[in-house]
Order: structure tokens, then sequence, then C-alpha cells
């Protein structure tokens, strides 16, 4: 046996900086250190009293596993496909504006760590920068996020771009016909620094985001000036009609929607509160996600996103039905703290802790993974913690 060292036992990550994060949770106890309060606040918030928000959490630790045994999982594949292209893992990257709030380089190194593990990268139509940048930087799957503006000449403007630049579908983000109120924001007067702009729009539509004052947002502002709130299923049509390129709806928790997507000819639906942003109350996305996947036909693909903090959750989420899911905050979080190299160690972490959790419930490939591998328990989620309110 091993004499004892005197070595001391390794400090939460939380004790000290130089400790090396280990979770996405440690990755956002180190990045809200670095982060400038206001910025933290904007990304970890959500709207309203953040009911959802804490709901979307909530909501995964209900679920249980049942593990299956001696089942030979040596090795565990978890390739699979998106609208028809390979991925190397169920797990991509949810679109969010501004990476350069956290990051010198913002969505570039983004979407270098996502092509370093050949994940799927749904960038906003709100990034830092540009979709031709962005696209150059990629080596994985490319996706471009629309919201729908009240000038229908810049979204059609987008939808070329995003053709030209080999993007491989479009997300149509349904759920801001305005953005919901956010208390943090208001309180905080939140604004963009003035290095940092929608790098796709041009200034006619980006004026008024970087002056703020007590008790305004500057994002909500715009977007109340620029969101289309009167798009609805007939100028979903007309998108429809203006480009081959697949679509996406994000933002769909009904099966109501689903269908009525599903039957105008969208390819894939994203279950999503907006990470508790939007409508608060809603009910959690995990919890919509089995009535969405139960009302479309099986070519219409749905992912979900919200509050997948571990390998389990993500395990959790395809056994209701999700071909993928979709984090958002985790990857600002080690974008935050090392850059590309950081969010690159929290989708590796992801990965890994997906892999363990597919070998100890006996299911080597994604499609063993379903939903007799889940118990709704009766006992209220688990207590929540002070970083839980965070989504941490
Ligand atoms: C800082 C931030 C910015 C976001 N910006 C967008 C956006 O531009 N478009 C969009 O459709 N969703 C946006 N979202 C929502 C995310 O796409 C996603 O639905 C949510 O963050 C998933 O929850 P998670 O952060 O708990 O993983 C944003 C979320 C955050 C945290
Ligand atoms: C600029 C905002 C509209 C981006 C967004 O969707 C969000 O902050 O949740």
């Amino acid at each position: 046996m091993n004499a004892p060292t005197d070595r001391a036992a390794p400090a939460h990550p939380a004790d000290g900086p130089e400790q090396e994060p280990l979770s996405p949770r440690d990755y956002a106890t180190a990045a809200r250190a670095e982060l400038d309060p206001a910025v933290w606040d904007y990304i970890a918030g959500g709207s309203g009293d953040e009911v959802t928000l804490r709901g979307e959490r909530a909501a995964y630790d209900r679920y249980r596993l049942r593990p299956r045994t001696l089942v030979d999982v040596s090795y565990c594949e978890l390739g699979t496909t998106l609208l028809g292209r390979p991925v190397a893992l169920p797990i991509g990257i949810a679109p969010m504006a501004y990476h350069r709030l956290v990051d010198a380089e913002g969505e570039t190194a983004t979407v270098r760590a996502a092509g370093a593990l050949d994940a799927l990268t749904i960038t906003s139509t709100f990034a830092s920068r540009t979709l031709e940048e962005t696209a150059r930087a990629a080596s994985g799957p490319l996706w471009l996020q629309l919201y729908v503006l009240r000038e229908r000449k810049v979204t059609e403007s987008l939808v070329r771009r995003a053709e030209a630049a080999g993007y491989r579908a479009l997300v149509i983000t349904v759920d801001a016909p305005r953005m919901a109120r956010r208390e943090r924001d208001l309180r905080n007067g939140f604004h963009l620094p003035s290095h940092i702009r929608p790098a796709n729009l041009d200034d006619e539509h980006t004026g008024g985001l970087h002056t703020g004052r007590a008790g305004g947002s500057t994002l909500a502002a715009h977007a109340d000036r620029h969101h289309d709130a009167a798009f609805t299923w007939q100028d979903l049509a007309w998108l429809r009609s203006l480009t081959g390129l697949p679509l996406v709806l994000k933002g769909v928790l009904t099966a109501q929607d689903a269908r009525q997507a599903a039957d105008l000819g969208v390819e894939g639906l994203i279950v999503s509160t907006h990470g508790g942003r939007q409508l608060d109350g809603a009910i959690a996305a995990l919890d919509a996600l089995p009535e969405v996947v139960a009302a479309v036909p099986d070519a219409c693909e749905v992912l979900v996103d919200g509050g997948v903090r571990r390998g389990t959750d993500v395990l959790k989420a395809l056994a209701l039905g999700a071909r993928a899911v979709l984090v958002g905050r985790p990857v600002l979080w080690g974008l935050a703290v090392g850059g590309a190299a950081g969010a690159e160690r929290v989708l590796t972490t992801l990965r890994d802790e997906l892999a363990e959790a597919m070998a100890l419930t006996g299911r080597p490939r994604i499609d063993t993974i379903g939903p007799d591998l889940l118990h709704r328990s009766p006992d209220p989620a688990y207590p929540l913690t002070p970083d839980d309110r965070d989504m941490a």
C-alpha cells in the first residue's frame, strides 16, 4: 500500500483561481470572478421572477436514471446526424448574442472550440463577429439564428449571406417578438461597451446600443425597435419560399405549434424557453419535449436547450426524444475563463460525461437510449443552491 503523502487534499475549485475548473459549474464560478457584474447578470439572468430560469434546472433533477447492467460498454458511440449531416456528438452550441462581452476574440473563438469536437454551432443574428468571419473560422457544422426584423430586406440579406457563406440551416427564433423584462439588466442599465456591436447589421440598425441609463436596457430598447412583433405563420411561409436552406424554429413549447410548423415543411424544432429569459412562468423545455416529439413526424428533428449542465442531463433529454441538446451559458463561461481552449474544455467535459453516463447506464449507442431509462421521481427536485439561481 502506498504511504500517505503530506500533500493537502485538493481545494474545491471555488477556493482558488489556481485550481483547474472541472465541471461547467466550476467554470461559472471562475467566470463570475472575471466578469463585470453587469455582464455576468446579462448572461446569467432570466425574466421576471426567474421562475422558469430555476425550473429549467429543476426539471432535469426530477428525473432519475434506471441503469441496465452487463452490457458491453467497452466502446460508446456518441455520433449522430443533424438534418442529415454527421456530427460527432449530440451536443451543440446555442445561439447567443455578443460573445465579445466575455472574450476579445468572441464568436470565432467559440466556433473553433466547437470545430475541435466536430460539434454544431448556431451563431446569433446579434453576434459580435460577422457571420462570414465565423464561417471562415468554422470546421464543424454551422447554422445561423435569425431574428426576423421589421425591415424584411435586412432578413432577406442575412439569408443570402448565410447561403453564400455555407451555413447549413436557418434557425428562426419565435419566442422573442419582444424582449422580456429582465430586471437585472434594467437595474444595471445594461448597455454594450463601445467596442462591441452587432457585426451582422449595418449602422442604420445598430444605433442606441451603447448609451445606458439606470432603469433601462439598451438591448431591450433595440429589440423593441427592430424585432418584428407582427411576424406570423403566414410570414413563415414567405421565409420558406425565400430559401432552400432547412428551417428550424427555436422556442416552440406546444404540440399545436410543433404540428403547424411541421405542416409548413419546417425541418427542425428547438424546444426552448430561451434559457428562462423570455416568458417567465413558461413550462420547462424538458417537460415540453415529449409532447413536441409526439406531435411531429420523424423527419422533423427535435432539439432541446436550457439548463443542460451535465452529461446525465444530455442523456435524460435524449431519453425523452431529443435528437440533440444545445448548451448556452456554459460555453460563455468557458470562453470567459480560457478563450477558445476554455470553451473547448467545457464541451469536452460534457462529451466525456455523456460517454460515462452511457457506459454506466448500459447504453453504448444513441439509438439504445429511450424513455425506459428514466424514472420521474415523486420527490421534489433537490434543494437549489445559491449558484443554481444563476443556472450554474
Ligand atoms: C447571453 C445570452 C444571449 C442569448 N442570445 C440569444 C440570441 O441571440 N438568439 C437566440 O435565439 N437565443 C439567445 N439566447 C438563448 C440561448 O440560445 C438558449 O436558448 C439558452 O441560453 C439555453 O439555456 P442555457 O443557457 O441554460 O444552456 C441567449 C442566451 C444567453 C444566455
Ligand atoms: C440581443 C438579444 C435579443 C439577445 C437575446 O436573445 C438574449 O439576450 O436572450
